[in-house]
Formats: C-alpha cells, sequence, structure tokens
C-alpha cells in the first residue's frame, strides 16, 4: 500500500480538455471514490495513474517513487475493470495466476498467493472451475483475485460491479469492504453509483468537466457541499434549488422568505443573487413540524406528484403557479420536492403549507455557484435572544 498523489496533472486530447489541473491526495490504506457525470475525466484519471494514459502536464507520485513516466507494470498499480475478460479456456487457479506465470515466479511462490487471494475473494474449492460454470459474482472474484496476487500497491477499479444485477451488486460492495478491511490497501474506485460511493468511500472525489470539485468524507459532500455542482450531484433525488436575494432582514425569493442575520455569514450582503439549497428530506408539512415555522411565512403549495417509495414517499409539491415538470427532475423556482413519511395522509391537489428546516437550508452564491452557508439560524427570539437551530417536531 502507498500514498497516491497527483499534482496538477492535466490531459489534454485535441480540443477537449479531459483532466484539468488535478490536485489528489491519497492516504495509505485509503478508499477514494471517483464519481463525476459521464464525461468528466474519472477513467482518464485511473489511466494516467494506471500508465495507460500519459498525462500532457503534471506528476503522478506512488509512494515515494514519481511514476508519471514509468511504464504500467513498474508502477506497483492494479487494475479491475467493469469488462471481466477472463480466459474461458483456463480454470480459476490458471486465471489467477496468469500474470504471476508470465512473470516466472517460482510455483510456491504463485501457490501461496493463488491461496491467500482465493482466500481473502471467497473463492476456495473452485480453483478447478471453469469461468462458464460460475455466476457472473463469481467470475467477478476472480478478476479481483487476479489483482489481489500481484500483491499491488495501489487498486485502481473502474466500475467494477456494472454489469452484476443490483443484489449482487450490494452483496460485492460488503465483499469490498472488507477486502479493504483486510487488505489495508490504497483503493481508487470509480463509479456512478451513488449508493456505493457512500458507503464504501473514505472520501469521495467528485468531478465535473475534468476538474476536482470537491473532495471529503461522503457526509460532508453531502451536508456541507462545497458548490452548487456538488449540492445537485451528490443526493438522490436532487436538492431543491430557488432563486433568492438577500434582503435587510434574511432573503426572499418569489414565494416565500426565510429571516436571518446575514451579517452572521461572511461573503453575503444585501441585495446578492443567491441560491438557496434544500434537500427533500428537509422540507416538511407545516402542520407537522410548529417550531420549524417560527421566522418564516409556510410556504403555500399545491400537491402534484406522489411517488410512494416504500420508506417514504416523494412529493412534488407546486409554488404558486408552478407547472408540472418531469418527475425526479430536480426542482425548478415552482416547484420543491419533498420527501414524507409513507403513514402520512396526504393526496394529489391538496392545498397544504410546508416550512423548510433552516438548520438544513444552504446558500449558494448564485453567480459563481460557491457555498455561502450551510444552515442558517433563527431570528432572535421574542426575548432578543440569538436563536438557536429550531427543534424537528420527530
Ligand atoms: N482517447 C481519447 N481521445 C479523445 N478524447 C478522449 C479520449 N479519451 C477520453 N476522451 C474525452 O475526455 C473526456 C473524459 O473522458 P473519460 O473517459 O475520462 O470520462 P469518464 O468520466 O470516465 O466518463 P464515463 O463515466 O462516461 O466513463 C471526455 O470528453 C472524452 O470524450
Amino acid at each position: 500500500m502507498a500514498r497516491l498523489k497527483l499534482e496538477h496533472v492535466t490531459k489534454r486530447y485535441e480540443d477537449v480538455t479531459a483532466v484539468d489541473d488535478m490536485n489528489l491526495d491519497i492516504d495509505d490504506g485509503e478508499f477514494v471514490c471517483l464519481v463525476g457525470p459521464s464525461g468528466c475525466g474519472k477513467s482518464t484519471t485511473m489511466e494516467m495513474v494506471a500508465g495507460l494514459t500519459t498525462p500532457s502536464g503534471g506528476t503522478v507520485t506512488i509512494g515515494d517513487r514519481d511514476v508519471t513516466n514509468l511504464p504500467p507494470k513498474d508502477r506497483g498499480v492494479a487494475m479491475v475493470f467493469q469488462n471481466i475478460a477472463l480466459f474461458p479456456h483456463m480454470d480459476v487457479y490458471d486465471n489467477i495466476s496468469f500474470g504471476l506465470r508470465l512473470r516466472d515466479y517460482p510455483r510456491e511462490e504463485i501457490d501461496r498467493r493463488v491461496e491467500h487471494a482465493a482466500d481473502i475473494v471467497q473463492l476456495e474449492g473452485m480453483l478447478d472451475r471453469m469461468p462458464d460454470e460460475m455466476s457472473g459474482g463469481q467470475r467477478q472474484r476472480v478478476a479481483i483475485a487476479r489483482a489481489i496476487v500481484r500483491e499491488p500497491d495501489v487498486f485502481l477499479m473502474d466500475e467494477p460491479l456494472a454489469n452484476l444485477d443490483a443484489k449482487l451488486r450490494v452483496h460485492m460492495r460488503t465483499e469490498l469492504q472488507r477486502l479493504h478491511k483486510e487488505l489495508d490497501t490504497t483503493i481508487i474506485y470509480v463509479t456512478h453509483d451513488q449508493a456505493e460511493a457512500m458507503t464504501m468511500a473514505d472520501r469521495i472525489a467528485v468531478l465535473d468537466a475534468g476538474k476536482l470539485q470537491q473532495i471529503d468524507p461522503p457526509l460532508v459532500c453531502y451536508n456541507e457541499p462545497a458548490n452548487l455542482f456538488v449540492a445537485g450531484f451528490i443526493g438522490s433525488p436532487s436538492m431543491n434549488f430557488v432563486d433568492g436575494t438577500v434582503t435587510e432582514s434574511g432573503l426572499e425569493s418569489e414565494y416565500f422568505d426565510l429571516e436571518f442575520d446575514h451579517a452572521a455569514f461572511q461573503g453575503v450582503g444585501v441585495g446578492d443573487a443567491v441560491t438557496i439549497g434544500v434537500r427533500p428530506e428537509d422540507v416538511y408539512p407545516a402542520s407537522e413540524a410548529a417550531s420549524l415555522a417560527s421566522g418564516s411565512r409556510p410556504i403555500e403549495v399545491i400537491t402534484d406528484v406522489l411517488e410512494p417509495m416504500g420508506d417514504e414517499i416523494f412529493t412534488y409539491l407546486l409554488m404558486g403557479e408552478g407547472e408540472t415538470s418531469m418527475a425526479q427532475e430536480a426542482a425548478t423556482n415552482d416547484q420543491l420536492l419533498m420527501s414524507i413519511d409513507p403513514n402520512t395522509d396526504i393526496t394529489e391537489d391538496q392545498e397544504m403549507d410546508v416550512v423548510l428546516d433552516r438548520r438544513n437550508v444552504h446558500l449558494f452564491d448564485a453567480a459563481s455557484g460557491q457555498a455561502l452557508t450551510h444552515g442558517i439560524v433563527s431570528p432572535p427570539d421574542a426575548d432578543g435572544a440569538a436563536g438557536s437551530p429550531a427543534e424537528t417536531d420527530d
């Protein structure tokens, strides 16, 4: 295992900058997930670490070695890809040991490593099976074992579970966490699956258009997104975003106001255009969360589409003359998405008042998209004491 550093790493392809001045400092034994929309540069980043693509600029360091110009085989990294390419005519033992045999490792050493790897991925007893006698999950474990026997300093995994069905993915997720714990090795893992990133990663690196937007533990990315991009990307369904303006008494938007002392936040001034961000689980029916309503006029809404999900109901709320938009799309200025308890008595086309949990209301600079604050405190209460965060009713 080893520390991995990318310093000012850039990759240009003619008119595309696939990776733009990337700085990453990944600790020994850390599990980092790279996430971001299609084409944001995740695979290119991995390829530059693996040595499959040469950076246009910057340096890649593994441990204390500058590997920027080393061939893949000398870097001490092993990759596991989405498309498992096992040799169909070889049994599991031969598949796992292929790379070692190619390098003429002594037989006893090969046996020792294969047994150890098979033990870790729980394939003992299956070493003489052929690939077509195994399930998709078992084949993926063979691919992982093939990486383990190389005893790499760094594992690179590019959507290794993408081709597996939903149930198997969840199972393999647990296996990978166990693997990480046992090997105590550095893992860089690309995924499109937020649940994978949230549950497995020590830190999530969020990329957009080749640029690193934020690298932080999963809950920090979720609760304290650095900017509008991260706020909209992390979390499903997405955060609600509403345009607003800072006023003397707080902020106003087309359909609601929130009172707060803007002087409490650096970089926020009267007249500033802001984007108000609030997650669906921080929107409550006013009747259920009376204490949250203090200091803010309830928002009058009409319920639109309801999506019962089993453990919650996603409820699309129209503010003012809001028009129905596609369900699951990020909410617009006229629409709020609320996630509520499945036992709540609610119907479509119902008029109701909702309130926001201001402790979890985010403000972003509308122009730059940078976060200004996460959570806005209550206004002074009747006694003039500084307000403390409101208590929820639940
Ligand atoms: N060999 C190449 N030649 C030209 N452009 C490339 C090449 N490889 C990647 N790109 C471009 O670089 C950008 C980043 O691609 P990359 O494959 O790293 O994205 P990604 O985040 O892994 O995407 P996905 O999630 O779809 O796999 C894209 O715009 C892509 O079209």
